[in-house]
């Protein structure tokens, strides 16, 4: 007769390798039932975009047949609970907010921000987007949302509430939604700074698991504002592969590394890394420059996050509205999904990491 004891004594085997400890001190088995010789439990993940689901499933089963029964039948049921920073005073139904930033204009921050909120919120995450860029926000257009305007409601105590917009399972707020597309000067100052706030605070944004915010390029007033808010989760940093653009990123690492700001960078995606021919399909140009994301990465000491290429159908998508890798069968949506799991993993590992201090 098998035992709930047995089964986790043998997962006590199974170590998680980013949080570096077995998957029963970590809490994450759940719900043991056992009848007869079938044992069936519930695996629960810190995040729905977890790239070892599949390696930790093996891995449960191998530590069962070896430890406990060789004919052990084992249907292991996979969910997920996303873990969050401790320092959650303010903003207590959003558990991570990320920031997208990038040191130069045009590098594919937007692109970027839409494609992960899109892949998150495809793994079943809980995901809000806000576009903070106050120089040109794009994510109406990316969403097709140009010239939508956000409705309001009344709280119990008279406050007013903005509804963010819902697209594609994610709620969106653009500070584009709130200016005429065609002004020509961008948001200034204080003005931008206090839009900003109010995106955040004085929205109706429910639980969400993961809030992306599309930053303007550079390092500026907004950044500070957001930075000194709001808790962070981590930034992540976009460049494209020239020396041009990989000396602005470096300004923006250092950034978010000073003592006043100190936000934990999840990592560097590089974009458009490589050109691909669509009658070439196994060729790779690597017109820009080869590998400058990731020893920048390198060098200072945060993951790399994973390459882009420069391909047609990213400006063709959103341009109609629909992010890339909303097309499954695009291999751009393999390439956000890579992405995106890293991204997770390593605010889990953060917020494991903080919790433990
Ligand atoms: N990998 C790629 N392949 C082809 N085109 C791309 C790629 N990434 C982005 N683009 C295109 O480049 C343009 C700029 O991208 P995007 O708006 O995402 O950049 P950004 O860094 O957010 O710019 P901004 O500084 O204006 O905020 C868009 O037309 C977008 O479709």
């Amino acid at each position: 007769m098998i035992t709930e004891e047995q089964v986790l004594a043998a997962l006590r085997n199974v170590e998680d390798p980013d949080l570096k400890k077995d998957l029963v001190t970590l809490h994450m088995i759940k719900d043991v039932k056992i009848e007869d010789k079938t044992i069936g439990f519930t695996l629960e993940l810190t995040t729905p975009a977890c790239p070892m689901k599949d390696m930790l499933k093996n891995a449960c089963t191998n530590a069962i047949k070896h430890f406990v029964a060789a004919d052990a039948i084992i249907n292991i049921n996979i969910t997920s609970k996303v873990t969050k920073p401790l320092d959650t005073t303010q903003l207590k139904a959003i558990k991570n907010i990320i920031l997208v930033s990038s040191g130069k204009g045009g590098v594919g921050k937007s692109t970027v921000a839409s494609n992960l909120a899109v892949t998150l919120a495809a793994d079943g995450a809980k995901v809000g987007l806000i576009d903070a860029d106050i120089y040109g926000p794009s994510v109406p257009i990316m969403f097709g949302l140009v010239g939508a305007k956000p409705s309001a409601r009344e709280t119990e105590d008279g406050k007013t509430l903005i509804l963010p917009i819902e697209k594609y399972g994610i709620k969106l707020l653009s500070l584009g939604f709130f200016a005429d597309p065609d002004q020509p000067v961008p948001w200034r100052g204080p003005m931008a700074s206090n839009a900003i706030k109010q995106l955040f605070n004085d929205a109706d944004w429910g639980e969400l698991d993961y809030l992306i915010v599309d930053l303007p390029p550079g390092t500026g007033d907004i950044h500070i504002t957001i930075s000194q808010s709001f808790p962070i989760a981590g930034a992540v940093i976009v460049t494209t592969p020239q020396q041009v653009a990989l000396a602005d990123t470096r300004k923006g690492l250092a950034m978010f590394k000073m003592p006043g700001i100190n936000i934990p960078v999840l990592g560097v995606i590089e974009n458009m890394s490589y050109f691909t021919p669509a009658e070439l399909p196994d060729n790779k140009y690597y017109i820009f420059g080869k590998d400058g994301g990731k020893e920048l990465a390198e060098q200072y000491k945060v993951p790399f996050l994973g390459e882009i290429p420069l391909v047609q159908s990213i400006t063709a998508a959103g341009d109609n509205g629909q992010p890339v890798s909303m097309d499954k069968e695009n291999p751009l949506a393999a390439a956000f999904g890579e992405i995106a799991g890293k991204m997770a993993q390593q605010i889990s590992i953060n917020n494991i990491q903080t919790a433990n201090c």
